[in-house]
């Protein structure tokens, strides 16, 4: 695949964002920092060079810069979609019960639970996410996986598929999520037969997408849970809020309050290298470039959306003006 900008990009939109999109793109290829996730044996395998830029505008427009078309694993950023189907079947109130929404500051792998509760800290960390998975509704393991394949459709308006080579390679890897699925039963935080709820998360965090999709998903959800491209309601807009304050305050696991502070705009990473960020109202922005720094943030990815806050004017609590109109 290209590793160079497409002058196809042209056609797709117009200055002023497909300039900072070009400008970003050229200075960060040259940042080669990070490391790949190697601890899924099938990750380690991605070619490191690979490297996109997306928005997707709430009245559909796309601009967008780099290898757009590359396919990859969603891994943590299906934390979110799966956190709204939770809402969706059970509601805010009991879902509360089971994951709670405070930022742990602490790696998203972590295997703790808070003191008191015994709750999963928030939705955005494996143990929290584990626990959301465990409340997927359906009648057995493949209604389970064929309703959060149905959710991923909406969203991106394409058909979602499980990379079953990154899929086995996590399920025979995860011990460690293993560990925390284990200390949540202990706790009567997830009752189900725990195997086939650490199924269903690896299937989650093995759904294929692209950086356009990663874009289109951001969209949707800045567009009060409405598909800008294909206009289906993806999930009820009243779970919009919940799900992005929690990934405002916990989406980018132990960086989440730096980037509040610098980026600020609720966003969520996965050791893809994918990040997905939602500015309300207006924009969804999809980054893909896989190489990882120490919390399992992408490098090019961090340093993309800050500089793109800064010239679009994108922070929430921008008020100086500074930055793009749009
Ligand atoms: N941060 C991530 O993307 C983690 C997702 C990965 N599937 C895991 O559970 O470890």
């Amino acid at each position: 695949m290209a590793n160079k900008a497409n002058p196809e990009n042209v056609e797709i939109g117009s200055a002023p964002f497909l300039a900072v999109l070009n400008d970003l793109y050229s200075q960060y290829k040259l940042l080669k920092e990070g490391t790949l996730a190697n601890y899924i044996p099938e990750l380690a395998k991605v070619n490191p060079e690979l490297f996109s830029i997306c928005i997707v505008t709430v009245d559909g427009q796309r601009y967008e810069v780099g290898d757009n078309q590359h396919q990859f694993t969603i891994q943590s950023i299906s934390k979110v979609f799966a956190y709204g189907l939770a809402l969706e079947d059970h509601g805010r109130d009991y879902v509360l019960t089971k994951v709670g929404v405070e930022p742990t500051g602490d790696a998203f792998n972590a295997i703790i639970l808070d003191e008191q509760s015994k709750r999963p800290y928030n939705p955005m960390v494996n143990a929290g996410a584990i626990a959301t998975t465990s409340l997927i509704k359906g009648s057995g393991a493949t209604e389970r996986l064929n309703r959060v394949l149905d959710m991923f459709q909406k969203y991106t308006g394409q058909n979602a598929l499980v990379d079953i080579s990154v899929f086995t390679s996590e399920r025979s890897t995860g011990h460690r999520n293993r560990a925390i699925a284990h200390l949540m039963l202990n706790f009567g935080m997830i009752d189900q037969n725990i195997e086939e709820v650490l199924d269903l998360y690896f299937q989650q965090c093995a759904v294929m997408v692209n950086c356009q999709d990663l874009a289109v998903m951001a969209a949707t959800l800045a567009n009060r849970g409405m598909n800008p491209i294909t206009g289906e309601q993806a999930i009820d807009s009243r779970y919009i809020k919940d799900i992005l304050s929690v990934m405002y305050t916990c989406g980018m696991y132990n960086f989440a309050g730096e980037w509040a502070y610098k980026v600020g705009i609720p966003a969520k990473s996965g050791v893809c290298g994918g990040i997905m960020a939602v500015v309300p109202h207006k924009m969804g922005i999809g980054v893909f470039s896989p190489l990882l720094d120490v919390r399992g943030n992408s490098v090019r990815g961090v340093k993309v959306c800050e500089e793109l806050s800064q010239r679009l004017g994108l922070h929430l609590f921008e008020c100086s003006g500074e930055g793009l109109k749009f």
